[in-house]
């Protein structure tokens, strides 16, 4: 057992003043028990807590560090960039640079705003496709996340559901009208909404890839039957590319996927770690967008310059070493044939869902692909895994509602001793 004497003081100090202790819920360790590790500093696929303990970090920020902590060029440009100003509130030839790199890389994307969160992006997003369109509804998926903004917390994933959350108050009865909802990878519920609301649906909203509730993978067609639906009923189909974005390929999810998305969201890798999110589309759907058009949207720190520079400097990493994602992804293959070796020898229900560095496991007889599969699951045994794995120094989501997200820093060592520390802790189970 670790000694965790700092991070419980720091934890009981935090309750005092922040609520529930921490700045965003599913750190709060609430639905696995136990106490938050308070972080020191992060090296590359390591964290360090205040105690001095190591961490191999299979959350990377939840998703931006694909590269690793304290990435040297990434750290170089934000130390030089800070020298000149941390922000002007004026427009600088870094946000063209940044703009033209995004749209090198995302496919269909003619103009892209950046915000400061994928919140934001989505936020705006839907605002878009609400003025667009001139409807007011849109469709999203059970246990799929797009941040904390009103319409987006109806049956939504990563912490709503963690916390078991069925109606958020403060949202009113009005907004949760205009969200209609179906179940992950149910094209038939999808085509009867849009039948039922005929010309009343502006967008539907979806994770390409779903990793608030684990890592859910789209059925074959689902995502190509979002498409038709969407090009038949005059609906915007919007891929919150959060998470998959410029983590699945150059492209994310769209590029690796093949399906086009008609407004796209980023946020995590697009800020290498820094508060950044970005919406962005086709010329003709994007220019409703203030000052261009009357959609109005906006923000004090948007464009800010040293988290543009930061979000830059990763992606021209990324965007000239593609070989990235195939290590990516082979490494992730290697952890995913190790843990089934030892999840089978265990004898015990469980799914491992996993598409390019997202992974997750699920305590679960049943495949995992939906929100009710991944309710279903033993999560219970998850929080006692969770727990078995980071007294052996591996910090993985505290949550069977999350996705695991793999850096390039991560060594093969590093990855047998995650196996060997999952066979293990099978005994504890
Ligand atoms: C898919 C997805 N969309 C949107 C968000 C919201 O992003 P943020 O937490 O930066 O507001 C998240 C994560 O929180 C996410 O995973
Ligand atoms: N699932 C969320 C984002 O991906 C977790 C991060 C958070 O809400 O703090």
């Amino acid at each position: 057992m670790n000694n965790i004497s700092v991070s419980k003081a720091l934890f009981s100090k935090a309750q005092e003043s922040i609520p529930g202790g921490v700045n965003s819920p599913v750190r709060a360790f609430k639905s696995v028990g136990g106490t938050p590790i308070f972080m020191q500093k992060a090296k590359g696929a390591y964290l360090y807590d205040v105690d001095g303990n190591q961490y191999i970090d299979y959350i990377a920020s939840w998703g931006p560090m694909i590269l690793g902590h304290a990435y040297g060029p990434v750290v170089k440009a934000i130390q030089e960039y800070a020298a000149y100003s941390t922000s002007y509130g004026a427009p600088t030839e870094l946000e063209i640079k940044m703009a033209e790199l995004i749209k090198s890389m995302a496919p269909n994307v003619d103009l892209i705003r950046m915000v400061s969160s994928g919140t934001e992006a989505c936020m705006s997003a839907i605002r878009v496709a609400r003025g667009y369109t001139s409807r007011n509804k849109i469709i999203k998926f059970e246990g799929c996340y797009h941040g904390h903004a009103d319409s987006f917390l109806v049956k939504a994933g990563s912490g709503v559901a963690t916390f078991n959350i069925q109606s958020v108050p403060g949202v009113t009865a009005g907004v949760s009208a205009d969200t209609l909802t179906c179940a992950y990878n149910d094209l038939e519920a999808v085509q009867q909404l849009a039948a039922s609301h005929k010309g009343e649906i502006a967008a539907i909203i979806v994770e390409p890839v779903a990793g608030n509730m684990g890592c859910i993978l789209p059925a074959p067609g689902f995502l190509e039957g979002l498409r038709s639906i969407c090009d038949q009923e005059g609906i915007l189909l919007i891929f919150d590319e959060v998470m998959t974005g410029f983590r699945l390929a150059p492209g994310g999810a769209q590029e690796l996927l093949k399906v086009d998305a008609d407004l796209v969201t980023y946020g995590k890798v697009i800020g290498a770690g820094m508060p950044v999110g970005a919406f962005g589309g086709k010329k003709e759907i994007m220019q409703v967008v203030a000052p261009l058009g009357s959609v109005y949207q906006a923000g004090t720190l948007s464009g800010n310059p040293i988290a543009m520079i930061a979000g830059y400097t990763l992606l021209s990493e990324l965007k000239s070493n593609p070989g990235i994602y195939k290590e990516l992804e082979e490494k992730t293959l290697y952890l995913k044939k190790g843990l089934d070796e030892v999840l089978a020898a265990w004898g015990q229900p469980y799914v491992i869902n996993q598409l390019g560095s997202m992974i997750s496991i699920h305590f679960s007889e049943q495949a995992i692909t939906d929100f009710a599969s991944a309710g279903a699951a033993n999560n219970a045994r998850f929080a006692k895994y969770f727990h078995a794995m980071l007294n052996r120094g591996i910090y993985l989501p505290p949550s069977a509602f999350e996705s695991w997200f793999l850096n390039n820093a991560l060594t093969k060592e590093d990855l047998d001793k995650t196996i060997q520390a999952t066979g293990e802790c099978m005994a504890e189970l």
